[in-house]
């Protein structure tokens, strides 16, 4: 394998990390304090686009903190629209509990936004997944929610956890429900000239 140059994850998650390891790019971290607020009346996908290019830039803007020096950067915006509603990060056990009672037996989509960026240019991608949950009961939310795993996660659930249990299929990314659609970053990353492979 060819050694490929370092880029910038302005992101503070552990699956985007993984993930971007997953596919062999080195990279420094570190994460810009950012406003999440969602505008009033803003649709889901324009929020995580919003979001992801916020995100790049105030990242690309702090890169010095690092003390490197790459040419790109990327980062990446989750969130889960369920009946309309764009879900963050569960609060509480009640908020989890509301989260994940409203996908039993349904389904609901994910968005991830991507965003790389060399400082001159960005480019956003949004990839939208429909989830499919079976039937959860109340217990069954009750336990899960107890395991701790909702808590640090957009929509309260992480696929590759425990919910792996719940999850009976997808349309789209699996990655992308973790937090970083991968072909879509090799795609994007490709586009500025990044050797992928
Ligand atoms: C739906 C889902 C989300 N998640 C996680 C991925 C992200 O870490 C998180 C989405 O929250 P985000 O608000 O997109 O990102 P973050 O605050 O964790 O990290 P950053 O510093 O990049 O802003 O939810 C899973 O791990 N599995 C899942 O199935």
């Amino acid at each position: 394998m060819s050694s490929k140059p370092a880029i910038f994850l302005a992101s503070n998650s552990p699956r985007r990390r993984e993930l971007l390891t997953q596919i062999g790019v080195p990279f420094t971290a570190f994460a810009p304090d950012i406003d999440e607020t969602p505008f009033e009346s803003e649709s889901a996908a324009d929020y995580v686009i919003r979001m992801a290019k916020e995100k790049a830039e105030a990242g690309w803007r702090m890169r010095n903190v690092t003390g490197e020096n790459h040419s790109l950067l990327l980062a990446a915006d989750t969130s889960v629209v369920a009946n309309g509603n764009i879900l963050g990060k569960p609060i509480d056990a009640a908020d989890a509990m509301a989260m994940l009672s409203n996908y039993s037996g349904q389904s609901h989509e994910v968005m991830t936004a991507v965003a790389v960026t060399n400082g001159k240019q960005t480019v956003v991608e949004n990839v939208v997944t429909s989830v499919y949950f079976r039937h959860l009961s109340e217990t069954e939310i009750r336990q899960y929610i107890e395991s701790g795993e909702p808590f640090d996660k957009a929509g309260g659930y992480g696929i590759q956890g425990l919910a792996a249990l719940f999850v009976s299929h997808l349309e789209g990314s699996y990655t992308g429900v973790m937090g970083l659609p991968l072909f879509e970053t090799g795609q994007l990353l490709a586009q500025f000239g990044y050797p992928i492979l």
